[in-house]
């Protein structure tokens, strides 16, 4: 495969289970070496979609590309450079960590010595030896990762890899992708929780009832939503208040008054300018729109087009 091909290429892409379209119409394309997310309610289509990039499930419509390959034609060596981490995944309680992992490395032709590295770096190197039934969710989770990432895979298909984990191990988590995608590694991962893809997924690709109803990156997401940017002023004590806008909500008002406004987003730098004046303002801070707002805002636009007559 080309260095410039994308990882996955998707184009009107449909699967039906009798009368469920749990994906319509779907079209896009990832490059390699981005970390992407799909975004989407409970039967949004996010494991249909990634059933069949692993050609465990067969589209009803439509073509599907994956390193260059149709997943559906099962090539083996294409299966070699994707890792999956399924949701829930489950192991054998019985084994241990590291016989898990060696196991898998078997399958996928990886040395030991790389399986062992690889649970060291998940942070399970302690606990190798101790049964997979003794582990935590958080620890089992850190296992699926180790085993998605055996043979350096070119693409890593995770589904709501971080769901239930506390913010130490996410954070582990999350680095360990950063590290796979400058190397060149895509990752595509299905998630609910949207305010922690902040600053990690350079795409979001936001799935309602089977289709696509936004795709981009988060800023290109935000200015098409054109969603209200807010600006939390910390007040310089005795500072005049005439200029505030209307709408201005005080947050707080003990010892250094605190308020928050919200302006569009062609109006932000006009008031800036007017809180940077002379002797308003301590501190401020910019709160751009979550992308729990932008979700909000895509479903809003998607369910107004399906009222219409
Ligand atoms: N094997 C199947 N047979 C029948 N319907 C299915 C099957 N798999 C999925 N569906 C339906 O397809 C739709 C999409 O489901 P899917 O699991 O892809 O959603 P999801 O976005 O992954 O949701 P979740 O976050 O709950 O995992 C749902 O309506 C689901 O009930």
């Amino acid at each position: 495969m080309r260095a410039d091909a994308p990882a996955i290429a998707l184009e009107q892409v449909a699967k039906r289970y009798g009368k469920v379209e749990a994906v319509r119409d779907v079209s896009f394309t990832l490059p390699q070496g981005v970390l992407a997310a799909l975004v989407g309610h409970n039967g949004a289509g996010k494991t249909t979609l990634m059933k069949m990039m692993l050609g465990l499930a067969r589209p009803t419509a439509g073509r599907m590309l994956v390193l260059g390959r149709d997943p559906s034609a099962g090539g083996i060596e294409a299966r070699r450079q994707l890792g999956c981490l399924p949701e829930n995944v489950t192991f054998n309680a019985a084994l241990t960590g590291r016989e898990m992992i060696r196991f898998f490395a078997r399958l996928k032709g990886e040395s030991t010595k790389a399986a062992d590295g690889l649970l060291e770096r998940v942070g399970l190197g302690a606990a190798a030896g101790r049964r997979i039934g003794t582990y935590s969710k958080g620890m089992r989770q850190r296992l699926g990762l180790a085993q998605a990432l055996l043979g350096s895979p070119r693409l890593l298909l995770l589904d709501e890899p971080t769901t239930g984990l506390d913010p130490e191990v996410r954070q582990g988590f999350w680095s360990i992708l950063a590290e796979f995608v400058a190397r060149g590694t895509t990752v595509l991962l299905s998630s609910h929780a949207l305010e922690e893809l902040e600053g990690k997924a350079e795409r979001v690709i936001i799935l309602d009832r089977g289709r696509v109803v936004a795709d981009g990156a988060m800023d290109e997401l935000r200015r098409l939503a054109r969603l209200p940017v807010r600006i939390r002023v910390r007040l310089a004590a005795g500072a005049s208040r005439d200029w505030l806008p209307s709408d201005a909500v005080v947050l707080q008002d003990r010892d250094a008054c605190e308020v928050e406004m919200a302006c569009a987003p062609e109006e932000k730098m006009d008031l800036l300018r007017r809180v940077a004046a002379e002797g308003r303002a301590t501190d401020l801070d910019l709160l751009p729109p979550t992308l729990d707002e932008l979700y909000a805002h895509f479903l809003q636009g998607r369910s107004d087009l399906e009222a219409r007559p």
